[in-house]
């Protein structure tokens, strides 16, 4: 059975008149954590947004499950499709409430659902939990990122687009929040992962791939990249470190 579950098939998007994403082809599996890697501005936060929405597709198309998306808005992506997109940075409502902006993420189940499947969430956070009625903006970082992906996944999302979740975020809070993605994946989510914390990363993926001005130069397992001897001189150093290096 195909295990295909995103498909970027020759996907041209860009800002303006300026295109960023070029002719772009990759498959993301079902159930897996495919990590997006390359140096800045290689287009991979772009990818995400592309896929959620957010940008228009010029050429090419997008598939879900085999399903042509291409042109499909957020909240199609969202409600019909089962697409959940955590962005870099913070986006909760930093003066409401933990409580308050679970119930804003689901506003689009209705209050009776959302409000029966709070609790299940609140239980992958614990430390979440113990501060229903705090103000957003009073969570550590690393909670507010916790929250942010628990607000998502009171969706149950068959996908997840996450977008560098490690910013700001200590050691321990990293490995806990990757911990959950790969307990997720593992019961069947598809995780699209952007990351600047290569190595951290690419421990928990299963495939990774690899960006340059907005095409694909590399698809492989995360495992056999966590073992090339080229990883520091590819990822670690920008994609021209190595040629950069005097004589
Ligand atoms: N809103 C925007 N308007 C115009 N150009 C943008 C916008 N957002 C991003 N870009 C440009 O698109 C290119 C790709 O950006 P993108 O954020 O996808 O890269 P990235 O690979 O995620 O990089 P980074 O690792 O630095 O986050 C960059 O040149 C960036 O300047």
């Amino acid at each position: 059975m195909d295990d295909t579950c995103i498909e970027f098939d020759n996907v041209l998007a860009g800002y303006g008149d300026f295109m960023i994403l070029n002719n772009l082809s990759f498959k993301a599996r079902r159930g897996k954590i495919t990590l997006l890697l390359g140096p800045n501005g290689a287009g991979k936060s772009t990818v995400l947004k592309t896929l959620f929405g957010l940008l228009k597709v010029r050429q090419g198309r997008i598939r879900l499950d085999g399903q042509d998306i291409t042109g499909a808005g957020a909240k199609e992506l969202l409600v019909q499709h089962g697409v959940a997109f955590v962005p870099q940075g913070r986006n909760l409502f930093g003066q409401l409430t933990v409580w308050e902006n679970l119930e804003l993420g689901g506003i689009t189940l209705g209050m009776k659902t959302t409000h029966a499947r709070i609790p299940e969430v609140l239980e992958l956070f614990p430390r979440v939990k113990e501060r229903l009625h705090s103000r957003a903006s009073a969570l550590s970082g690393g909670e507010q990122k916790q929250l942010e992906v628990g607000r998502a996944l009171l969706l149950r999302p068959k996908v997840i687009l996450i977008d560098e979740p490690s910013i700001g975020l200590s050691p321990l809070v990293v490995a806990d929040v990757f911990r959950l993605l790969r307990r997720l994946a593992d019961e069947g989510t598809t995780v699209l992962m952007v990351e600047q914390n290569v190595k951290s990363a690419l421990k928990m993926a299963d495939e990774a791939i690899a960006l340059e001005s907005g095409r694909l130069v590399l698809q492989k397992p995360a495992g056999d990249l966590l073992s090339d001897p080229n990883i520091e001189r590819l990822f670690l150093g920008g994609a021209h470190a190595g040629a950069a290096q005097p004589a």
